[in-house]
């Protein structure tokens, strides 16, 4: 059926240059990829407009008195990119350098990935212009109440279901959840990644770190390289993602040889004990306190110089340029972060035959393990953390695959691969629909 609908859309001119006027840097890096994928797929060029324009963009002002009761004002965001597949879905960032440009971009690769890991939603996104460091517990709440204020006429768990993302876990969630149940009704399914004891799913808390995980586990076996035992990753960002992603590496034998976060980097190149720095960061201590044998403490952006196998960025977007991409020493990257590669520094990593594994697939884990807790509460049933990680790990796989498949058969970049996919996905959904 996908093949005879994509048949009657093909056979006009290739895509061109999309117009790219409005944006800033990271909505147009994502629409480059998502060009590159159509160019490949011949598709015509009418679909691109469509494809890479965001269907609503919210922005409100949040309006919180502080603990010294003073008024402080903040900038939200919630870009609801697709939905021809399913609601609406995606995380919320708490960031002081998120702004509407920024959402847009992972907004839309939500839609990618929901459609790479084959689950019925579409792609959302939401952000908060704060720095989330310089507000009390207290304010958090209320910025996050006021949020669902402004939001829940868009949001829903038939419409749009949001999820935590940088700065936001389940604390966040479970205000999120409140709140909209006190406008709307007892609404569980509005909002995933939410505390276990508050119908949140086992299981979610490690999901993109377990996914990406499965991600690297597949890739190193599908390239012939063998397992993880033994090898060297470094993380940047240690927090949710990348955290729970080293935590597992080093579980399964492999070696992280270094991890960075705001604070700085770590390096040491026999290993670190990634458990022990995990519990002295949750205790509230500084990841560069920490003293280990062998452990050095060096400038955050050494972290992309770093020798290893593999490097798995896990904090912000865009942070491998052209001149980054230049000085990595990996042969590897898998992408926990969202956009954390830029069209310049991809395509020099890809002339320099470091292979990339994309984030619409490597961090799909979050957002699946999200679907599953969504069907939970819809359910109204719970499923066992054993059954919530297989389930993971099936769909890790044999989104794999299938992105491996096409990477080997037309001879495109995995990233190219996964976008040709879940194009493919979209634009099929999108015409059975009507295109309306
Ligand atoms: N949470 C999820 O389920 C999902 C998250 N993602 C993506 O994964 C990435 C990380 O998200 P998540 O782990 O949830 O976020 P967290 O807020 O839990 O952690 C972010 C980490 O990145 C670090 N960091 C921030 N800025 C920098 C910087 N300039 N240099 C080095 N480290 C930095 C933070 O350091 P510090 O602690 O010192 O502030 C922290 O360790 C994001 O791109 C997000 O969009 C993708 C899919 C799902
Ligand atoms: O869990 C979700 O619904 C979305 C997580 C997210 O924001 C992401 O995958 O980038």
């Amino acid at each position: 059926m996908l093949a005879t609908a994509l048949r009657k859309v093909r056979g006009t001119p290739a895509v061109a240059a999309i117009a790219t006027r409005a944006l800033s840097s990271h909505a147009r890096d994502t629409n480059t990829y998502i060009q590159q994928a159509l160019a490949e797929l011949k598709l015509p060029e009418r679909f691109e407009k469509m494809l890479v324009t965001p269907r609503r963009e919210l922005c409100v002002q949040l309006t919180i008195l502080n603990d010294r009761d003073e008024v402080q004002t903040f900038e939200a965001y919630r870009v609801q990119h697709d939905n021809a597949r399913g609601p609406y879905k995606g995380g919320i960032r708490y960031h002081a350098e998120c702004d509407l440009d920024d959402v847009r971009s992972l907004a839309s690769l939500m839609t990618w990935k929901t459609a790479v890991m084959d689950i019925p939603f579409g792609g959302a996104k939401g952000g908060v212009t704060v720095d989330p460091s310089t507000l009390s517990e207290m304010e958090k709440e209320r910025l996050t109440r006021k949020l669902v204020h402004s939001f829940r006429g868009v949001v829903g768990p038939h419409t749009d279901i949001p999820a935590p993302d940088m700065n936001t876990g389940a604390k966040e969630m479970a205000w999120f959840f409140d709140e909209y149940s006190k406008y709307m009704g007892f609404s569980p399914g509005v909002v995933t990644g939410k505390p276990i004891d508050l119908h949140g799913s086992l299981g979610r808390e490690a999901a993109t770190g377990r996914g990406v995980f499965f991600a690297l586990r597949n890739l190193l076996e599908a390239d012939g390289a063998g397992g993880v035992e033994g090898k060297s990753f470094v993380v940047q960002g240690f927090g949710n993602v990348g955290s729970w992603a080293a935590r597992l590496i080093a579980e399964n034998g492999g070696k992280v040889v270094g991890v960075s976060d705001v604070d700085g980097a770590l390096h040491n190149p026999g290993g670190l004990d990634v458990e022990a720095l995990a519990e002295h960061i949750q205790s509230g201590s500084s990841s560069v306190d920490f003293k280990e044998n062998g452990t050095v403490v060096v400038p955050g952006q050494e972290i992309f110089g770093m020798e290893c196998d593999m490097f798995i960025p896990a904090a912000l977007g865009a942070v491998i340029d052209a001149e980054i991409a230049g000085k990595m020493q990996c042969k590897y990257i898998v992408e926990a972060a969202n956009g954390p590669t830029r069209p310049e520094g991809d395509e020099i990593l890809n002339n320099r035959g470091i292979k990339i594994l994309p984030d619409i697939y490597a961090n799909g884990g979050g957002v699946t393990v999200s679907y599953m807790e969504w069907v939970q509460n819809m359910q109204e049933f719970k499923w066992s953390e054993a059954e919530v990680n297989q389930k993971l790990e099936d769909k890790m796989t044999s989104a794999f695959e299938q992105i491996w498949d096409i990477h080997q058969k037309k001879g495109v970049t995995m990233r190219t691969a996964a976008f040709m996919l879940a194009i493919e996905k979209v634009l099929a959904s999108r015409q059975l629909r009507g295109f309306c």
